[in-house]
């Protein structure tokens, strides 16, 4: 049985964090194993209350867990502190293991999961270490200081978290506008493609960071190659969004069974042209 981990904050609401990262282990047949950093009190409306664990907490939560069990692929998500980030690195040395991590920063609802002075420990102890990045837009805009307003811009700040010691990043476009959902992935050897399905009109996106990364996670504890780990979690995350469950009244969540019950059946489009021609509307998708 090959085991993951999941490093992130607990959603009482289920669609984000842990509990979103636990239930897509699950469904791509991987053993979910975790460590929590916060627990949140939280809906699909926003995040109420938050209460982060003590950092000496979420390294032994990790150490206890890894003495034991050989955790194939790692996932960090919501961190909170540097302190828990530093934690977290230092658990994690001497560990062959595949680390993604997903900067979580910003919930949906406007709360702050990520303190703003943890940024520089981000880069400079955990990012290093990191086999895969996947930052959204604004993530990606305060991890490499460069606004993103072209597909050049894109580039350029792809090539700043590449300066960082991560492997390989993947800017998510769930924030862009356009009728494609694009996602460019950029890797430390200057290889690039990009990724796109068709953009769901829907507020049901809570925990779709998330459910990417925790999707990329369980393949690459699969053992897939990294081009095809990331080429599956974008169909695990869209099929998610594509039959949502209409659960809340806010940013509902996404559909964790859908992949499964759908044999993974979704078309995604793949482009190695760094000049985004085939991505036509691209240039004038706006930032929420
Ligand atoms: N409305 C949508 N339709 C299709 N795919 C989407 C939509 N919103 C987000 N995605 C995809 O979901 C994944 C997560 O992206 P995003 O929502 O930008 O992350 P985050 O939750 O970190 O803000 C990406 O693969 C993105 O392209
Ligand atoms: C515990 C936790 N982790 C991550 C997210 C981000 O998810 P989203 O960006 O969809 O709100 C969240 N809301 N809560």
């Amino acid at each position: 049985m090959n085991i993951a981990m999941t490093i992130a904050g607990s959603d009482s609401g289920g669609g984000a964090g842990i509990q979103a990262d636990l239930k897509t282990f699950q469904e791509l047949g991987v053993f979910g194993t975790s460590a929590i950093t916060a627990l949140t009190a939280q809906n699909t409306l926003g995040v109420e209350g938050i209460f982060s664990a003590d950092p000496s907490f979420v390294q032994q939560q990790i150490e206890v867990v890894m003495k034991d069990m050989p955790v194939k692929a790692v996932k960090t998500g919501m961190l909170f502190s540097a302190e828990i980030i530093e934690a977290v690195t230092h658990s994690l040395r001497d560990k062959e293991t595949q680390l993604v991590v997903d900067p979580v920063m910003i919930a949906k609802g406007g709360a702050s999961l990520l303190q703003h002075e943890a940024v520089t420990a981000l880069k400079k102890t955990l990012l290093p270490r990191a086999t895969v990045l996947t930052p959204n837009i604004p993530e990606a805009e305060v991890i490499s200081g460069i606004e993103i307003k072209s597909p050049k811009d894109l580039e350029k700040a792809a090539n700043a978290m590449l300066a960082m010691g991560v492997s390989c990043v993947i800017i998510k476009g769930g924030h862009l506008e356009g009728k494609d959902a694009v996602d460019t992935v950029y890797f430390q050897d200057g290889s690039f493609f990009s990724m796109q399905t068709k953009r769901i009109s829907t507020v049901q996106t809570h925990g779709t960071g998330c459910t990417f990364s925790a999707a990329l996670t369980a393949f690459l504890a699969q053992g897939f190659s990294l081009k095809s780990a990331i080429i599956e979690a974008k169909k695990f995350v869209h099929l998610a969004i594509q039959h949502p469950l209409n659960i809340g009244n806010g940013h509902g969540p996404t559909n964790h069974f859908a992949y499964k019950k759908l044999s993974g059946n979704c078309e995604v489009t793949i482009s190695e042209e760094r000049e985004f021609s085939s991505l036509s509307d691209y240039g004038h998708a706006k930032l929420h």
